[in-house]
């Protein structure tokens, strides 16, 4: 370990402090190795203790985790891993062949490589870097739903090296079935494959952070960015925030109980209110703003959240609106639904309709976005340890639980068990 930088330098030690070696003498003056400076080691001796007394300390604020797992979608890495990445995600789920045919195309169109993984180990790299500086030393490994690395494969790792307390960061920050409580499932399915094997492994997970500052100013100091550039090329930004569609019936029963509902089109309704207030502020202009959707998917017949972004590019076009500034606030990274559906698709759309389109990167490496998730480590750990923790929330002041409550964002085909809740 380095030397934290802030440390008070360890004491002169008095004579009397001067360690003594085991045959009762000091190491000075004993014959025939070069004399050693007691005091010099003595302060060495010293150094040590601090320094182990210090790391004890460090390891006790994420105490009682031995890993942090980044939990992701997964993605294909060539051209042979398509379909069966493609059959895996729509296992039992009734999506039509042409809609996979068509999926299939979008990552062929870009070599059959999805972006997801390779961005995922550059999060891993920035976390494991931003707990380093923080004296934070926990592993930070790599699951997915997916595709390989595969979330039981990388357990079964952990315990084989003494791991069984692993806390999980999903790159998904939302409330709804298909953000939350399908990789609670499949987290579940993980440690159930495990036990059967007589692997006990325990996987908690931190809170959806759709309204942690970490990920929600990250975003709007993203997008007033994107704004400010477009008001210094003398345009008027009309901000369009895009999200993944869901089935209506799926964002009708996110969230805590049928009474509530809606709490993902809420939440992004939320942050998209709080950012445009926010980079208005800042720019010192009232702007207009729209949440709009991508990506959908399921037979036509089965009604999903709306305006599709496309049919709202042309419709804004119609009443006049010429820059656009396009924030994908419902996606953690530049992936695939990002490169193909908002930078090839919306950005031709936009070309067509005489839109000029500013793309708003995802928070991806940002180090706000980074720092606030190991904030949310400390958060978790703090809580599992029976602290009290008084979660940073923007906007609002309602974090999410970090243990979902019974029947929340439920499976509306079949129930399974899901982990990191109370059902
Ligand atoms: C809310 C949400 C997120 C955001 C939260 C999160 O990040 O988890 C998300 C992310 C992602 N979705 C992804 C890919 C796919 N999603 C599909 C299908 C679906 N997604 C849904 C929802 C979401 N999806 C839904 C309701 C379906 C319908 C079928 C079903 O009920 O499951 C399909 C099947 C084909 C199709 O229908 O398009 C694919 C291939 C990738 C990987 C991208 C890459 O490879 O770079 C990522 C990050
Ligand atoms: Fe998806």
């Amino acid at each position: 370990m380095n030397h934290p930088t802030d440390a008070q330098p360890p004491a002169e030690p008095r004579p009397e402090e001067v360690p003594v070696g085991p045959e009762g003498t000091t190491s000075a003056g004993t014959a025939g190795v070069p004399p050693v400076d007691p005091v010099a080691q003595a302060q060495d001796e010293v150094v040590a203790e601090l320094e182990e007394s210090l790391q004890q300390e460090e390891d006790s604020r994420l105490f009682p985790y031995q890993a942090v797992v980044l939990t992701s979608f997964g993605g294909p890495e060539g051209p042979e891993e398509v379909m069966p990445f493609l059959r895996r995600v729509t296992a039992g789920r009734g999506i039509p062949d042409e809609r996979l045919e068509e999926v299939a195309e979008h990552y062929l169109h870009f070599g059959g490589r999805s972006p997801i993984n390779d961005q995922n180990r550059a999060l891993i790299e920035a976390l494991g870097q931003e707990m380093q500086r923080r004296g934070l030393t926990l592993p930070v490994l790599f699951g997915n739903r997916n595709s390989e690395p595969f979330l039981d494969d990388t357990l079964r790792q952990a315990h084989e090296e003494g791991m069984t307390r692993l806390l999980a960061v999903t790159t998904s920050a939302y409330s709804c079935y298909s953000s939350c409580r399908q990789y609670r499932e499949d987290i579940a399915a993980a440690i159930d494959t495990l036990a059967a094997e007589g692997r006990t492994v325990n996987v908690d997970k931190v809170r959806q952070y759709w309204n942690h500052p970490g990920f929600s100013r990250a975003n709007a100091r993203l997008v007033t960015e994107a704004a400010r550039s477009v008001m210094e090329g003398g345009g008027m930004p009309h901000l369009v925030f895009v999200t993944h569609s869901l089935p209506v019936t799926m964002d009708d029963t996110s969230g805590p109980g049928d009474d509530e509902g809606n709490l993902y089109s809420t939440q992004h309704l939320q942050l998209a209110d709080a950012i445009t207030g926010e980079v208005g502020a800042t720019l010192g202009v009232e702007l207009e703003h729209d949440l709009t959707y991508c990506s959908r998917s399921g037979p036509p017949s089965q009604p999903w959240l709306e305006p599709d972004v496309n049919d709202h590019l042309r419709a804004l076009a119609a009443r006049g609106v010429r820059h656009v500034v396009l924030a994908p606030i419902g996606f953690v990274s530049d992936h695939m639904e990002v490169v193909f559906d908002l930078d090839t698709e919306a950005v031709e759309t936009a070309q067509e309709v005489g839109i000029e389109l500013s793309r708003v990167p995802t928070v991806g490496t940002d180090a706000e976005f980074v720092s606030g998730l190991v904030d949310l480590v400390l958060e978790r750990a703090a809580e599992a340890r029976g602290e009290m923790v008084a979660p940073p929330c923007w906007p609002g002041d309602e974090p999410r639980p970090s243990v979902c409550r019974p029947g929340c964002c439920p499976n509306l085909r079949v129930a399974k068990p899901a982990a990191c809740g109370t059902d």
